[in-house]
């Protein structure tokens, strides 16, 4: 499942109109379809501004009829008549798209790589650029010696989880493996621990409150020690870029997940900071950033050559931007649980 345009990069204010108010247009009479109506929701979205209205209504309308997708639906099922039951849930859930209400929030649940999570405000909507950078993780995963075969492994920390998408996917799809995931937002926790508990993973991964640019002691945080992987999608847009986000974002979502203060760099800093601690020896930290990122935290690594990482690799999206970092720790550097932030976690200096 995938809508463009509210879920790819920023989602910019763009040519969208102010919020919409309801009643939006003369109420449909008679008997009508499934196809109908998508037709008629279009049509009034289109004329209030939303954006991806056809999307929008054929996402809706499926999902009352209890199918993912308008497409999915079998051809008998979109010509019959809808009951009223169902035109009133359609109305109520089209009143709140017209209210610039995500899709994602609207449904409830949204799909992450072949993954039915569930979803709720405020938590952010996992996009699906995201889905990319765990495509990317899997395929190193599968060079390293060994991969796969042995128990618990590879050990897995995500820092911002949000609902879960990128660590459940993970365990989804590394069947030995197990994880920690830490979000700073209760709301993001609890999402993630109902996630786990849908996906049936949650045997495997310890979900923690924990601000990573406050926490000093990692050790009781992992119970199983340094890890293999370092997995995150921090906050990073820049100030600029927080002044243009759409209705969608602003209203419904955290603005904590987006907010990486002046440059977008802040809680990316602090990963970088404290990887050589949380990683083992041979660990890797793969990060989602902002295009402008890649060579800013090359640099900013090139003069902490005493953090022994090193940018191996950048990836671009599926719109050619360079978006996806891998960062390898390359020597040894153990805090015993314990990060001395002093030293490490100047405020960010980050390079032109
Ligand atoms: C861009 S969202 C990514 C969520 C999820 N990983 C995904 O890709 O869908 C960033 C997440 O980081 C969390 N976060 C922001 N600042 C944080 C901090 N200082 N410590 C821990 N988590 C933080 C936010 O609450 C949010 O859930």
């Amino acid at each position: 499942m995938k809508l463009g345009v509210l879920l790819c990069g920023l989602g910019r204010a763009g040519a969208t109109r102010a919020f919409s108010s309801w009643p939006p247009h003369s109420p449909l009479t008679g008997l009508v379809s499934a196809s109908e109506l998508v037709g008629h929701w279009t049509a009034v979205f289109e004329e209030r501004g939303i954006p991806e209205a056809r999307q929008s209504s054929e996402y809706i309308v499926a999902h009352v009829l209890g199918a993912k997708t308008f497409q999915s639906l079998r051809p008998a099922l979109r010509s019959q008549p809808l009951s009223p039951r169902q035109l009133g849930r359609i109305q109520e859930l089209s009143s709140q798209r017209l209210q610039r209400m995500p899709v994602q929030y609207i449904l409830r649940e949204w799909d992450f790589r072949g993954l039915t999570l569930k979803m709720a405000p405020p938590v952010f909507i996992p996009r699906p650029e995201t889905e990319e950078l765990v495509t990317w993780v899997l395929e190193e995963e599968a060079r390293r010696p060994h991969a796969g075969g042995v128990e618990g492994s590879p050990l897995i920390l995500e820092v911002g989880c949000g609902s879960g998408a990128i660590a459940l996917s993970l365990l989804s799809q590394l069947p030995q493996s197990r994880a920690v995931a830490v979000d700073k937002g209760e709301a993001a926790i609890c999402l993630a621990q109902e996630n786990a508990q849908r996906l049936q993973v949650h045997r495997r991964i310890q979900i923690t409150p924990v601000d990573v640019t406050l926490e000093r002691n990692w050790a009781p945080l992992l119970p199983w020690g340094p890890v293999d992987l370092l997995v995150s999608n921090p906050p990073y847009l820049s100030h600029q870029d927080m002044g243009q986000l759409a209705p969608e974002i602003c209203s419904y979502e955290d603005l904590a997940a987006l907010d990486g203060g002046k440059e977008g760099m802040d809680v990316i800093v602090h990963i970088l900071a404290l990887a050589p601690l949380l990683l083992k020896d041979s660990g890797s930290l793969f990060l989602e950033v902002d295009p402008k990122h890649p060579g800013l935290v090359g640099s900013w690594l090139q003069s902490r050559p005493g953090l022994g990482l090193r940018l191996v690799a950048v990836r671009r999206d599926f719109c050619g931007r360079p978006r996806f970092l891998h960062i390898r720790r390359s020597g040894p550097q153990r805090g015993g649980g314990t990060v001395d932030t002093s030293s490490r976690l100047q405020p960010a200096p980050v390079p032109d």
